[in-house]
């Protein structure tokens, strides 16, 4: 039986995906899985058993993604399944930037008692008049899932939009619309655009991003729209922008102690996934991740380790090693098996970065002895028989 533990809600269409052999239990303490959403993991103390944790959602700023590659413990997240909803809380955000939509909605509330609240409100809206987005140039930094649909998004509402993202995938590029102007260096997005959102990760070449000298770069009364993570703003220089007016607005989904109340911003409650389908598709993504990993040993969506899809094992067992990506190691893992004279029916060996994943295939019933023969190998991090 598999113990799975969830430290956030998810989704139940995701969780009924378990079947019988699953169990979710309160604890971490003897999980094989984790699934997560935003809770932070860094304090963690992660169990010797925990071999998957699942993030439903995009971001793993969360999660001690090398900690847990050190522990052969594969971390995945589910790319794209969320990111319908947060383009259109994105639309939503740059609409409540452009017009005062939020200051008027209050104010119709401190005059709701007046019986001349219709006369009232023809003499006083004037104070919540804006501009409309179309024909404003926004640019788009980041181009992944969030921001490929950002930026077409806007492009249909008659925005000019321009794009930038140096690591731009294959099928971003073809998702992207023709009419996105590619921009190769960022600070033409900076001096060009109205409107600047930010669709990237949080690293750390991207902490920080936005602040005094990027800024500076911007046109006055430019709107920044952050809807990936606080960090990837400085909250002074944001603050001191914000007073000067040379930011009009900032709209943020990751308020903080120093930005909630901050005049000029406009925060929303982390509310970019906090949808129904995003919920869904990210919960049920999670879920065949997990399953994949624990019954068939197949990675797809790891952030930490390589992708390694070897299907379902029809041999008669099925061994997979979790290690450094140094020299020598397939040699000294055949080694094991070739002194037991067990013949490979079928092998593959991944890396990413310093990790790698070898799957084996073999003709006999895989032993505790094998195990803990290669379990013994330096730079093994965990070995699993998953069949
Ligand atoms: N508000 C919310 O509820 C949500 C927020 N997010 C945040 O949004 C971020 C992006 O999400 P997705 O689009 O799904 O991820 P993604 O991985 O599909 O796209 C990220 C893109 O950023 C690009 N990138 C990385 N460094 C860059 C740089 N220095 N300059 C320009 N581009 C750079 C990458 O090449 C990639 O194309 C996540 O990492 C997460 O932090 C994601 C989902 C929900
Ligand atoms: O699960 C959530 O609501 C957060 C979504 C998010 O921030 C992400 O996917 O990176």
């Amino acid at each position: 039986m598999y113990k799975v533990n969830c430290l956030n809600p998810i989704a139940n269409v995701g969780l009924d995906l378990f079947d019988n052999q699953y169990e979710t239990v309160k604890e971490l303490n003897q999980a094989d899985a984790v699934l997560v959403r935003s809770a932070a993991m860094h304090d963690l103390e992660l169990p010797e058993t925990l071999k998957a944790i699942a993030r439903a959602g995009a971001g793993v700023n969360n999660i001690p993604l090398e900690e847990c590659a050190k522990k052969g413990i594969v971390v995945f997240n589910t790319p794209g399944a969320n990111a319908n909803g947060v383009k259109e809380l994105v639309i939503a955000g740059l609409m409540l930037a452009a017009r005062d939509v939020v200051g008027g909605i209050n104010w119709v509330q401190t005059v709701k008692e007046d019986e001349n609240v219709a006369k009232l409100v023809e003499k006083q809206k004037s104070q919540f008049a804006g501009t409309e987005i179309q024909g404003k140039k926004l640019g788009v930094i980041g181009l992944g899932a969030i921001g490929v649909l950002v930026a077409n998004a806007a492009n249909r509402l008659g925005m000019q939009v321009y794009g930038c993202d140096p690591y731009i995938s294959v099928d971003a590029a073809w998702n992207l619309s023709r009419d996105i102007t590619h921009v190769k260096n960022i600070e033409d997005i900076y001096r060009e655009c109205d409107y600047i959102t930010v669709h990237v990760p949080l690293l750390d070449n991207t902490k920080g991003m936005i602040n005094k000298d990027t800024i500076a770069l911007m046109k006055n009364g430019v709107v920044v729209l952050n809807f990936a993570r606080d960090l990837l703003v400085n909250d002074n220089d944001i603050e001191e922008a914000l007073q000067s007016g040379k930011v009009k607005k900032y709209v943020t989904d990751f308020p903080n102690a120093k930005t909630a109340g901050m005049a000029g911003v406009i925060a929303l409650p982390h509310l970019g996934a906090s949808t129904e389908e995003s919920e869904d598709n990210c919960a049920v993504m999670a879920v065949k991740e997990i399953r994949d990993y624990l019954e068939n040993g197949n990675i797809k969506n790891s952030v930490n380790y390589p992708a390694c899809d070897a299907g379902v094992c029809t041999s008669v067992s099925r061994i997979t090693v979790n290690h450094r990506n140094i020299p020598n190691m397939i040699t000294q893992f055949t080694g094991v098996l070739s002194e037991e004279n067990i013949n490979i029916s079928n092998m593959i060996n991944k890396s990413k970065g310093e990790f790698a994943y070898t799957v084996f295939d073999i003709e006999v019933t895989a032993t505790k002895e094998i195990v803990e023969k290669i379990e013994a190998i330096q730079g093994v991090l965990k070995v699993r028989i998953i069949k």
